[in-house]
């Protein structure tokens, strides 16, 4: 299922204005990506781009290629909402839909995906998902109930099983961690290192020690100079980024120099 993306030569604009520049680099599939990099350098905004949802933003958009595999995913014939699909999100603070049960959260993207599915192939579908998100033990007896009466970091485990029920290729992470305790923190880093030999998994994080953790490769963005765009400065394997980086900015950043 996971698949390969490759970017070449990506500028991201939000008008007129050139956020990000020259963004080429490979996302492995079945490993984990991490971006790291200050403030407004960009990490969020390239994310977005991967599958697609940059542009509901008015007036946002990209040159450059993006292509997963051989399909070039800003094709004129590629439909954004079936990317989308194939290239699933999680974002920083969990976003369950409140009122909806667990059981329905968890289906939510493959009824919008218009699937018909029979109860019991549906019951399968949400039990094959909790228990990929490490939730089924902890919700198993109130599937009924709403999304919005688990923890934070339960309701972030829900809005995993939510994307992987949709059979993504690709899980982008933004920062999935930020509003979650150590303890919850550590249950998503667990996951994203078994949910990595299926999917290919890119994650945004403003913790070190976290891409340390999880990630096989990273990369490491920064802006040239106030008022410059962002861009990636360096991406290697995660070891070396944070042992030998080749780059004179990138170790000042992550031995906290800056940002
Ligand atoms: N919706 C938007 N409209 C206009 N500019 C935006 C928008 N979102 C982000 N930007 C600008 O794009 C640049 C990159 O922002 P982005 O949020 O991607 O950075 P980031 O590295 O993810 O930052 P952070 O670590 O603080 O989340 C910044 O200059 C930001 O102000």
């Amino acid at each position: 299922m996971a698949k390969r993306i490759e970017v070449n030569g990506l500028d991201i604009y939000y008008g007129n204005f050139l956020a990000v520049q020259g963004v080429s680099m490979t996302i492995q599939p079945q490993s984990v990506t991490a971006l790291i990099g200050p403030s407004g350098c960009g990490k969020s905004t390239f994310l977005r781009t991967l599958n697609r949802m940059h542009e509901l933003v008015p007036g946002a958009r990209v040159e450059g290629k993006v292509v997963m595999d051989d399909q070039d995913l800003y094709g004129a014939d590629v439909d954004p909402v079936n990317v989308r699909r194939q290239i699933g999100m999680v974002f920083q603070r969990p976003n369950p839909f409140p009122t909806m049960s667990i059981y329905d959260n968890v289906v939510a993207g493959v009824k919008l995906n218009s699937k018909r599915m029979k109860k019991a192939d549906m019951d399968a579908l949400v039990e094959r998902s909790l228990r990929a998100a490490n939730l089924w033990d902890e919700v198993k007896d109130r599937l009924s109930k709403p999304g919005s009466g688990l923890s934070g970091g339960q309701q972030q485990r829900l809005c995993i099983a939510r994307a992987v029920a949709v059979q993504p290729e690709v899980l982008l992470m933004d920062e999935p961690c930020s509003a979650l305790d150590p303890i919850s923190t550590m249950a998503i880093e667990d996951l994203m290192m078994q949910l990595k030999s299926e999917y290919t998994i890119v994650i945004v994080t403003h913790n070190m020690q976290q891409a340390a953790r999880v990630s096989d490769t990273t990369g490491f963005f920064n802006l040239k100079a106030v008022g410059e765009p962002g861009g990636l400065v360096e991406v290697d394997a995660t070891d070396k980024i944070f042992s030998n980086p080749s780059v004179q900015a990138t170790e000042d950043y992550i031995s906290g120099r800056f940002g």
